[in-house]
């Protein structure tokens, strides 16, 4: 992020280019490595976001196009693919569907490339298509900006390599680098491969000017937030915990289930007993966003909410402390002083 914030920033090279969303300052043809795919999640204080990506990253496992779903996690989702029900450039069917749109008789694509790999480790066949021509239709709102995901087995290493025409290095790219690498983890342990690097290339790779304001995107924010975040000079790169060795299919099952139920309404939603600590973490960072977005619909002052920030410390303190910095920031955004909350909750 660091990288790419500063070529956008200062770089020498770089396009000014009008889009239909606006002015953009582009890198044409960037090509980003990242050596150690889990540390996939780029911090600083005023930027670190955990709930989105994570929220998306499950709405790609459950194979959904539903607007309904990803809209709990990220807000502004039907005004950026104009569509309040249907997403019909989601991922999630693309990887994961076995219906009509693959065509492929009850096999995703997902199943397809791990068998392929299983049978020929040095494959180059190991693709998934996202971005289909017919997707080119002027009148698309939600045209897939990645192309294709590539996965391959060299010495014993799972890599990945994504493709993607258009990148908004501020909004989208931490996310999309968050769930390709977890995608990439899962093809890792399915395979029972150590994990290898993580590429990511891209034609477009932009920072707009002016957004347009919205809740979640207020406006002028891509360009001044990317320069407030390289000069906050606090970056944490460190890893997130590894996936859990095996095939890690039962316990995404687990938490699919869990992230629907709690997303529904029941943010009291008991993990089971079986479930690894890393897998349970995600429905505990589930059930703190339910509890946030519950406190945002009822338009409470999150000051007078002491039960329910209590019930998000206890939930804090029972997971891993790499999530803390998210919980905290979120709070902090919502102009909650975090001291407070250690002197006055515990
Ligand atoms: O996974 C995604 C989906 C969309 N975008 C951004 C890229 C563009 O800024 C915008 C889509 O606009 P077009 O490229 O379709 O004009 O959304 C991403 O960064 N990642």
């Amino acid at each position: 992020m660091r990288a790419v914030f500063k070529q956008l920033l200062n770089g020498r090279g770089n396009f000014e280019v009008d889009s239909n969303k606006g002015r953009t300052t582009e890198i044409f043809g960037a090509l980003l490595e990242l050596k150690k795919p889990r540390a996939r999640l780029s911090r600083s204080f005023s930027k670190a976001k955990a709930f989105s990506p994570l929220g998306e990253f499950f709405w790609y496992l459950a194979g959904s196009d539903s607007v309904g779903f990803i809209k709990h996690y990220i807000p502004n989702y039907p005004k950026l693919i104009k569509d309040e029900v249907t997403a019909s450039g989601a991922y999630g069917p693309r990887i994961f569907g076995k219906g009509a749109l693959q065509k492929r008789d009850g096999v995703s694509e997902w199943d397809r490339v791990i068998r392929t790999l299983r049978e020929r480790e040095g494959s180059r066949n190991a693709l998934i298509q996202i971005y289909v021509n017919s997707d080119a239709r002027p009148k698309n709102g939600d045209k897939p900006c990645t192309c294709t995901i590539q996965f391959a087995v060299r010495n014993g290493q799972l890599l990945m390599h994504t493709h993607m025409r258009s990148n908004d290095a501020f909004f989208g790219l931490p996310h999309d680098i968050f769930t390709f690498t977890m995608l990439q983890e899962v093809a890792a342990r399915e395979l029972g491969c150590g994990l290898g690097k993580y590429t990511h290339s891209v034609t477009s790779l932009h920072l707009y000017h002016d957004c347009v304001a919205s809740e979640d995107r207020p406006a002028n924010t891509s360009t001044s937030g990317a320069e407030e975040y390289y000069r906050e000079g606090f970056h944490d790169f460190s890893p997130m915990p590894e996936m859990p060795m095996g095939n890690p299919w039962p316990s995404i099952e687990k938490v699919k289930i869990a992230e629907q139920e709690i997303r529904s309404g029941n943010s009291d939603y008991v993990a089971p007993d079986d479930l690894d600590p890393y897998w349970r973490d995600f429905i505990e960072l589930f059930r703190i966003h339910k509890i946030f977005e519950e406190m945002k619909n009822r338009k409470d002052d999150l000051r007078a909410e002491r039960p329910e920030l209590r019930r998000v410390v206890n939930i804090m303190k029972s997971i891993s402390p790499t999530y803390r910095i998210y919980i905290l920031g979120r709070l902090e955004r919502k102009q909650f002083p975090v001291r407070d909350l250690f002197e006055n909750v515990g």
